[in-house]
């Protein structure tokens, strides 16, 4: 679909303040283009919309043109809402977008190597003199339906902040947290990794990159599949703040012992103005754990280096086992990565292997509506069976909220600390129901997601 085109829907007036959204807003939908197409002045003032709603600074008209083109190449559907009425002098054009929402299909490992199909999305803002009036509820609501009726199990996103999406279902299902990693003649590993690394050329991950992450992928519980901009950081052609160059990055890939590259690790130095003297992480994907020690392994015996430090890394880290002094990792507190909403319990459930065979009745509540019910989740040899019992009243054994299914569904977080959070209940006849739960969802490898989107 086009700018302008018949997805020009007035968002539907309901439940809204007397001369509300309707008559105020208008709703247009539409594929991401790139600059050379008629349609770009709709995605360039979109994309300056995002900016604006997240505080950035002004994008330069290149800045734009490139994130239009990666925008084209992931294929998003992105949706703007615009004033009806023309605004008086000073006012944005009447083209740009007053509330942004984008999203893009991609797959979602949920474990032992299974990949579904998951609805990301992203560059959710409102315009500041816009919120809190139910553009972003309205929004959501119409998304997560539109997704459901496409047949997507599950959405996923990332938030800016932990106190917004659960009221829509969403529950955080991984963890990350920033390592400060101290190196040097101290940082030794107690283990060989096989393999060896190899110093790269930043514009070789151009290829590698998307390749190295397919294996990581299909490996780690939890991974979301990538969006364009990855592969464009790791080459050294996307510096965050300006969407430029970054000749400051450098590349090291790791070899398995056939040869074939299966992780990669790039990095920036912060520069000798900055003590102790820091290399900075931007992105470390590792197929095997051979791969991920064998690149920290390289990161941490850089000469003249005192630290490495990365935002995004695992909360259940190997390294720290893998290391003779572990105190040499410090790490902050673990932060949300990922939320998942489960949109069809029963093909999400049914889509997923599980450790343990057993029977249980949930009980699922969800104030959408979009996957509220009973439902009997039998697993025998791994494989499931999902029946739906019909409403969400009546006997269960798990009782919870779409959030907190969500939250469990890719084996990160446990339904036993989700009982003691009092999020999830158990029938009186099944006190053990929760940890049933988790010994079913366990999942091969602690659950991960590396991609930011
Ligand atoms: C997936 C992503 O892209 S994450 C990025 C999210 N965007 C940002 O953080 C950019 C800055 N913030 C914004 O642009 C806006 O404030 C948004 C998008 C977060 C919210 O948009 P609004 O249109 O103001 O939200 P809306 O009025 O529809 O509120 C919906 C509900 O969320 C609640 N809510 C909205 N923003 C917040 C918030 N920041 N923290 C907690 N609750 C919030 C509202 O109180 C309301 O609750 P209720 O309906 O249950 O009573």
């Amino acid at each position: 679909m086009t700018a302008g085109a018949a997805s020009e829907d007035a968002v539907p007036g309901d439940g809204v303040p007397a001369g509300g959204l309707a008559d105020r807003y208008e709703l247009r939908r539409f594929r991401a283009s790139g600059s050379e197409s008629q349609d770009f002045a709709a995605t360039a003032e979109w994309i300056r919309a995002v900016n604006y709603g997240f505080y950035e600074k002004a994008l330069a008209d290149s800045h734009v043109a490139k994130t239009a083109a990666a925008y084209r190449v992931d294929d998003r559907e992105l949706t703007g809402v615009y004033e009806t009425r023309p605004g008086p002098p000073g006012a944005f054009p009447a083209g740009r977008p007053v509330a942004t929402f984008a999203t893009f299909r991609k797959t979602l490992n949920v474990g032992y190597g299974r990949l579904v199909p998951a609805h990301l999305v992203t560059a959710v803002t409102v315009r500041t003199d816009h919120r809190r009036r139910g553009l972003l509820r309205r929004l959501m609501g119409e998304d997560l339906a539109r997704a459901k009726a496409d047949g997507v199990p599950v959405a996923a996103l990332t938030a800016s902040e932990a106190s917004i999406y659960r009221r829509f279902g969403y529950g955080v299902a991984t963890h990350e947290r920033r390592v400060t990693v101290s190196t040097g003649p101290r940082f030794r590993l107690a283990v060989r990794p096989r393999g060896r690394v190899m110093a790269a050329e930043p514009g070789a991950m151009l290829e590698l990159a998307p390749t190295i992450f397919a294996r990581a992928h299909r490996a780690v519980p939890g991974s979301v599949d990538r969006q364009e901009q990855y592969r464009l950081r790791a080459a050294g052609q996307w510096e965050r703040g300006s969407g430029g160059e970054d000749a400051a990055v450098r590349v090291a890939v790791h070899l398995a012992e056939d040869g074939a590259p299966d992780g990669y690790a790039a990095y920036r130095f912060r520069g000798w103005s900055h003590e102790p003297a820091t290399m900075e992480l931007l992105d470390l994907v590792a197929a095997t754990p051979d791969a991920y020690l064998g690149l920290w392994g390289y990161l941490g015996s850089l000469d003249l280096i005192d630290r490495v430090v990365w935002d995004e890394a695992p909360a259940d880290d190997p390294l720290v086992w893998a290391l003779e002094d572990s105190r040499l990792v410090r790490a902050e507190t673990a932060r949300d990565m990922l939320w998942l909403r489960i949109l069809d319990v029963r093909a999400a459930l049914e889509a997923r292997r599980y450790a343990h065979d057993g029977e249980l009745i949930l009980r699922v509540d969800d104030a959408l509506g979009l996957a509220a019910g009973r439902y009997r989740l039998a697993v025998v040899d791994g494989t499931a069976t999902v029946e739906a019992l019909g409403a969400p009243d009546g006997e269960a054994q798990v009782s919870l909220d779409i959030a907190d299914l969500s939250s469990v569904y890719v084996g990160g977080v446990s339904p036993v600390s989700l009982l003691q959070a009092g999020r999830i209940r158990t029938g009186e006849s099944a006190p053990e129901a929760a940890l049933v739960l988790a010994q079913m969802l366990a999942v091969e490898r602690p659950a991960h997601c590396l991609t930011h989107f």
